[in-house]
């Protein structure tokens, strides 16, 4: 091994700015959420000179940001990371720089966290600002005997555990990749837990990226890269990978498949590495994640007074296009065994693979009790390997493009498009079934309950497609709109390929998903003051401004761990499916069509589903989730299944969230200090579970809150939600609404008023097979009783259309 040496620093400069960090690094929060329509790209840090950035320090543009000497009283002066958009100083929203020490800036932040600040009375003893060779040797043993050492029980086909296995599931190629990225990441990571551990570096300087020793020229450096140059910066079309959106080398491969979260808060890793967090801020034990969704996510039967079940399919969708982490998983791409057979016991410590971090259940245990289950098996989510080179806390990967781009129709590469396409009119390929479009059939064994020939699943670009069949229904109605849009193309410009129309198509469909998402979903979600806050409301006219090339338009771990969860909250343990009037004709229990697709093959049961969706009301999100989901989860033909509730909570410990309180702050609000500051019943619940305040997880805390007005999640899951779907706007140069100026790919102005005509309830309407769903309600997401939505026949003139003629080519 070759040592490195780096820069000395004694007082650790504090990296903050992320004009000069690398495409993975980069906590850089949107700038969303400005008052006035200014274009804010100004307002904001002046980019260092195209080309080369590295090493270039951030530094404030003369006029264009206000410094302040010191942050107002009861202000901080915080790295980036701890401070998001919308705390930031001056009028709430925007940045104001100060120095932090060390030379470096910060944001004058209302969060109040400040983790950089001088510990009292410790001079810190400069670290080693290298990996020494016998860190390096030690950290190989130590990985090599993980690997190597401890029997890894794959699990087994029809467990409930296989099935959850496919939630983060894609195909073999990826998994084979996962596998080794993820290995590349947890060397770097024993590292780094070695040598801060010999070192005693303060955990607050590793979750800050306050620790300046690069592993560049050491075995670890495997997947170390500079800027990633794009061939082709101007394409027309987006790449599928989300590769290239952003033009700067830098930035290039920001929300592009496979690279890591971002954060809002530093994450609460108790090692400011990768240990989960598992205690509480009085040193003891949390209570287990089961235990404490079975104490406080009961099943209670509270349906929206709204909203449908539509509103929380398409949010699965929405989350399923935007977010797909990853399990640690074996060679093969087997799952990881944690528990002993039936559950019975955690396998012990020395044979349990690195990963395992079991959901432990009590004997008192009122359902998983009496089938004499202990432990539920539960996997860690795999890392990205640290692209910058620089020791520092594990970031989770997801798997797909971040962006909403339709990636659960066409895959998150240029390779799972290709088989999906027929390479015919522009066309994506559908099976036949009695002359109706369903999705292709799964030749991946690995994607299905069964390997039965006779009972196989779906195809779509998203590996968790037959995972509910409601969520199969949307996926036939959205392949079934590209190829309506690449049909009518076809017939008028007969003139155009296979590729143009599959790529025109494309374009047109991400068009139409995004104007759903940021029109008719996103206001229902988080009520309409969020959206202009945060400037998501779509134009009537004209082309938006404000994209900007700073704004990372990443997944952050705090929506795809906890906020955007709320969707769980929403489902109801059954589907009432209605025919024709109000007649219920069966009831479905929802884990009896978890990957079992079957009911797809009857002739009225895809507009029958849809009928149901828009009828039947979603469930409020609140601490009620049915038992379809917190005892069956994919139970297949088992008496019992898995606890999503207990994977929620166990999920935002292993990804490092940090408690609700924190959250709070975020928000500018005061923390809770005693469970006392909380209506009694719900203090009094919290209390049974949590020893201090601080320990509530985010999760739980965020649905216990009430709505917003005309919203259905409260105002912590809200800022969430509106943070990250800025990002997603802000961030997006292909983004619908943005012009020439900024998108290659710009629709004319008589394009962009026809997609502004797209509604949920025109594509239900061209897309169904009018067997049985004749019509459907203006508002989809709004229940078909409620006021003002009585349904309408498809061929209404209250449902706009949009008009493919504003394509025709010559
Ligand atoms: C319809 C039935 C649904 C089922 C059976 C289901 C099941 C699951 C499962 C098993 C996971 C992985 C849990 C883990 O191990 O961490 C998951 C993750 C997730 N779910 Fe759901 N879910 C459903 C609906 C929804 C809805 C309606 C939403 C949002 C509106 C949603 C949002 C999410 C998000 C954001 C994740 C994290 C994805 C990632 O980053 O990997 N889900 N869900
Ligand atoms: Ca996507």
């Amino acid at each position: 091994f070759s040592v490195v040496k780096v820069k000395r620093s004694t007082t650790a400069p504090v990296e903050v700015f992320t004009t000069t960090s690398s495409a993975t690094e980069a906590p850089d929060f949107t700038t969303a959420g400005l008052e006035d329509e200014e274009d804010y790209t100004t307002r904001v840090w002046e980019l260092p000179p195209k080309g080369d950035t590295e090493g270039i320090t951030a530094k404030p543009a003369s006029s264009l940001l206000i410094k302040c000497d010191t942050c107002p009283e009861n202000v901080t002066c915080v790295p980036q990371i701890q401070c998001p958009a919308h705390v930031r100083m001056k009028d709430h929203e925007k940045p104001q720089i100060c120095d932090l020490p060390g030379g470096t800036f910060g944001y004058c932040c209302l969060t109040g966290q400040n983790h950089t600040a001088k510990r009292a009375g410790t001079e810190r003893t400069p670290f080693a600002d290298f990996l020494p060779l016998s860190v390096l040797e030690e950290s190989r043993q130590k990985f090599e005997k993980l690997m190597h050492n401890v029997a890894m029980l794959p699990v087994r086909r029809g467990q409930p555990e296989f099935l959850h296995g496919i939630a983060f599931h894609s195909n073999a190629v990826d998994d084979k990749q996962n596998f080794h990225l993820s290995n590349s990441a947890m060397q770097q990571i024993i590292a780094g837990q070695l040598f801060s551990k010999k070192e005693e570096i303060p955990v607050d300087d590793l979750i800050t990226n306050n620790v300046q020793v690069d592993f560049k020229k050491t075995p670890l450096a495997h997947h170390c890269s500079g800027p990633h140059h794009c061939s082709e910066p101007n394409a027309r079309y987006r790449s599928f990978d989300g590769v290239c959106n952003n033009k700067l080398p830098h930035r290039s491969l920001w929300g592009s498949a496979g690279q890591p979260m971002e954060r809002l808060l530093p994450p609460a890793y108790e090692d400011g590495i990768w240990t989960p967090r598992l205690h509480s801020v009085d040193g003891s034990e949390l209570m287990g994640a089961r235990e404490a969704s079975r104490r406080l996510m009961t099943d209670v039967d509270l349906p929206h007074l709204k909203y449908n079940l539509l509103l929380m399919q398409f949010g699965q969708f929405v989350a399923h296009d935007v977010t797909q982490s990853a399990s640690v998983r074996l060679e093969g791409g087997e799952l990881v065994e944690c528990c002993t057979a039936n559950g019975a016991q955690a396998l012990p410590e020395h044979k349990r693979h690195f990963a395992c971090m079991p959901i432990m259940v009590s004997p008192d245990d009122d359902f998983y009790g009496t089938f004499n289950v202990r432990c539920m098996n539960f996997v860690r989510l795999s890392l990205a390997p640290n692209t910058d080179c620089k020791v520092g806390y594990g970031k989770q990967r997801s798997k797909v493009s971040h962006f909403i781009d339709a990636s659960t129709v066409y895959g998150s590469s240029e390779a799972t498009a290709r088989e999906l396409r027929e390479f015919n009119g522009g066309r994506l390929r559908m099976s036949k079934d009695f002359g109706r479009d369903l999705l292709p059939m799964i030749s991946d064994k690995k994607a299905c309950e069964s390997d039965d020939p006779g009972k196989t699943c779906y195809k779509s670009g998203d590996g968790r497609t037959n995972q509910i069949i409601s969520l199969i229904t949307l996926h036939v109605l959205f392949a079934r709109e590209h190829n309506r849009i690449a049909g009518e193309l076809a017939r008028l410009n007969s003139h155009l390929n296979d590729e143009t129309l599959f790529q025109e198509a494309r374009r047109i469909l991400i068009a139409e998903l995004q104007h759903i998402v940021y029109n008719e979903y996103l206001p229902a979600v988080i009520g309409p003051i969020q959206m202009k806050r945060f400037r998501l409301v779509p134009q009537h006219h004209g082309y938006a401004k404000g994209y900007s090339e700073e704004v990372n338009p990443a997944i952050t771990n705090e929506f795809s761990g906890a906020a955007f969860r709320m969707g769980h909250s929403t489902i109801d343990g059954k589907f009432h499916i209605h025919k024709r009037g109000n007649k219920v004709d069966e009831t479905i229990n929802i884990p009896d069509v978890m990957f079992n697709p079957s009911r797809m093959r009857i002739r009225t049961f895809y507009d029958d589903m849809l009928r149901t969706l828009y009828t039947q009301p979603m469930q409020k999100a609140d601490n009620f989730i049915t038992h379809g989901l917190s005892r069956f989860l994919f139970r297949g033909h088992n008496p019992f299944g898995l606890d999503l509730a207990a994977f929620n909570i166990q999920r935002g410990r292993d990804q490092g969230l940090r408690g609700y309180n924190d959250y709070l702050e975020v928000k500018g609000l005061r923390k809770l200090r005693s469970f006392k500051d909380l209506p009694e019943e719900i203090g009094n619940k919290l209390a049974a579970v949590y020893r201090h305040p601080d320990d509530i997880d985010l999760w739980v805390g965020g649905l216990l809150e009430n709505p917003l007005n005309d919203a259905v999640v409260g105002s912590t899951f809200s800022e969430i939600i509106a943070d990250q779907f800025s990002r997603f706007k802000h961030g997006d140069r292909y983004f619908y609404e943005y012009g020439k100026d900024v998108n290659p790919g710009a629709f004319t102005l008589e394009q962009l008023d026809e997609i502004r005509k797209t509604s949920m309830a025109r594509l239900i309407c061209d897309n169904a097979d009018h067997l049985t769903l004749m019509e459907v309600p203006p508002s989809a997401f709004v229940q078909a009783g409620f006021p003002h939505n009585a349904p309408v026949r498809c061929d209404s003139a209250n449902l706009p259309f949009v008009n493919l003629r504003a394509w025709r080519m010559n």
